[in-house]
Parts: C-alpha cells; structure tokens; sequence
C-alpha cells in the first residue's frame, strides 16, 4: 500500500466543553476519491478545515502530505485545491480575474497563472462566459469556478466540503462528470456531503461520521453488504394506518423500519416481501420496490436519517 496523503489519529476538535470531532481515525491512500458522509452538524466542515490546516486540532495527530497540520500550514495549504462551502468568489470580478487573483494570491507566476487560467476555463466549461462578471453566473456555473479556483496551484489533493448543495439535479450531473475527470488524472478527492447518492457516485471508500465520531467505515457497496439487505420495499398504507399496518409486517423480510409516512422492509427479494405483505390481508396504498442505499446505512446504524 502507498504511504497515505493523509493520515488521522485519535483526531479531535473541542469548541469550548462541546465535541466537534471526536478522536477519529482515518488514511487517505493517493488517487483515493474518500468521502466523509453524514447529517449536518456532524462535524465534516470541522475536519475539512483541520485537514486544510485553517483550524488547529485540540487533540490527536494528523498530517497531509507528510507535514504535520499544526506546525506547516502555509506548505499544505500551497500544495492543496480547496472548495469550501459556500463559492466566495469575488461577485463583481469577471471569470477569468477570479482565477488570476486567486492564482497572484498564490504568488504563482503571471506567465504560469494566465496559461493555466485558460486551461481551467476550459476545464470547467466556462470558456463563453470568460469575461462575464461572476454576479450574473448560475449556481452550478459559480460551483465550476470556485472549483477551476482551487485547481490554480494543480494540487495533488482536492477538499470538497458539499460540492453540489443546492445545485439542481442536472448541475450537479454536471459538476460530477468534472469531478471524475480529476479523478481520472490522479488528483486525490476528498470529499463531505449528507447526499447519499453523491456519496455513491463520487467515492470509492467513506466513513460515515455522526456526531463528531466515524460510526462505519467502507466502500459505497461493501457497507451497503454489511448493514443492508439487497432491496427495500417501501409501503405507505396513509398516515394515520402506518403504524397499525408496521404491526401487522412482523417476520417479513430481515428487518422493518417505522417513519412517518411509510414503513421500509429490507428483504433481499422486496417483490417476495409484497407478496407476503397482500397475503397478510394489507393493501398499502403505494408501494416501491428499490435497491438498498446509503441512507439505509445511516438509517441502520444511528436510527435517524441523513437529511433531517
Ligand atoms: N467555531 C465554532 N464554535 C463553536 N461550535 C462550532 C464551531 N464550528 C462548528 N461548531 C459546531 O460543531 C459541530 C460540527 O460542525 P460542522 O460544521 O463541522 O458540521 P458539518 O458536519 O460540517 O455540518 P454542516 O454540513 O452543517 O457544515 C456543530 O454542532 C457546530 O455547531
């Protein structure tokens, strides 16, 4: 195995008397594309900025790229693409300046800042827009920016905290097609979302995080293996006759889930959990067969649901 890019022990962050992160451990091998999935407040943002070295940890260890975040700020942050939450770019800036100031920021040089401001132009599909001032931009265009921002230095590792929060569906499309192109060249992904789909899609390994504490840990497939059945079915009988009905489903499938407007049987066969369910004299009103998910995980291991 390559020597980790990151590397976390016992990782812990303390605002005052309340636990943010709480001692966490966790290696991000080279190339990795790893994700931190989990509600918010679970303390994701918290990590990103201890890992981009712009929050110091109370206690534990962690380094990136071999340097210990507390001691070399300035020579990991030089060496990292960071994406944080909200876009801050300079609204009344057009396209290309914001990358050029991002990169004189830097103290790159001009020659090597104007090149590889057209490249990443291009990179994120924004070659029509390259004068446009940034206030007129569409969200998922704002997103493509601020990540073709992080991109200046042509970092290794990339930090994604959210990527595609309040983007719609096709945007988000969009902007994950770009993220697997990085990918593709070897650019290390890390990545914090609460959407279990983008989870799915962009990582090849996670840790589910709650509460400032790693409650599992694996690839998207391998953790649905572990805590889920292959398919759900989902079955809504209206609201005021879930529960009556959810005490009338014991001992089909493995295991049922009661939620306020429609009770979930994990089976491995949910087309044979329906059957079961008709024969017991139950009509649901609506029912839904699907494949098992993240947000099944989640469901399992800590009894909520990732998106509150
Ligand atoms: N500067 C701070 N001072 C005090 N508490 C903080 C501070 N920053 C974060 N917290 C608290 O730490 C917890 C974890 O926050 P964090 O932002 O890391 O969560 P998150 O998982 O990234 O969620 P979100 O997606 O909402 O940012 C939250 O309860 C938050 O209120």
């Amino acid at each position: 195995m390559p020597l980790p890019v990151i590397t976390a022990r016992g990782l812990t962050k303390r605002y005052g008397s309340f636990t943010a992160v709480d001692g966490i451990d966790f290696d991000i091998a080279p190339g990795e594309s790893f994700g931190f999935l989990g509600p918010n407040g679970a303390g994701k943002s918290t990590t990103m900025r201890m890992i981009a070295a712009t929050s110091t940890r109370s206690d534990g260890e962690l380094s990136v790229l071999g340097l210990d975040t507390n001691r070399h700020g300035p020579e990991i942050r030089a060496q990292l693409g960071i994406v944080p939450q909200g876009d801050l770019l300079d609204e009344e800036l057009r396209v290309i300046d914001n990358l050029y100031v991002y990169g004189r920021y830097f103290g790159l040089p001009r020659a090597y800042v104007k090149a590889r401001a057209e490249e990443l132009l291009d990179f994120a599909q924004l070659r029509e827009k390259r004068t446009a001032r940034v206030d007129g931009l569409s969200g998922g265009m704002k997103r493509r920016l601020t990540i073709a921002r992080g991109l200046i230095n042509n970092p290794k590792v990339m930090l994604l905290d959210e990527p595609t929060t309040g983007l719609d569906p096709q945007a988000r499309h969009v902007l994950w097609d770009r993220l697997f192109r990085l990918k593709e060249e070897g650019v290390t992904l890390v990545v914090t979302t609460h959407f279990m789909d983008e989870a799915e899609q962009l990582c090849d390994r996670l840790v589910v995080i709650d509460k400032g504490r790693i409650v599992a840990e694996g690839s998207p497939q391998g953790l649905i293996r572990e805590y889920s059945t292959r398919e759900v079915l989902e079955v809504r009988f209206g609201s005021a006759r879930n529960e009556a009905a959810a005490g009338r489903l014991e001992g089909i499938g493995q295991r049922q889930e009661l939620l306020p407007d429609r009770v979930l049987i994990y089976a491995d066969n949910g087309e044979h959990a329906l059957q079961e369910v008709v024969e017991r004299g139950l009509e649901p009103v609506t029912s839904l067969v699907r494949r098992s998910s993240l947000e099944d995980v989640f469901l399992r291991l800590t009894g909520r649901s990732l998106v509150e």
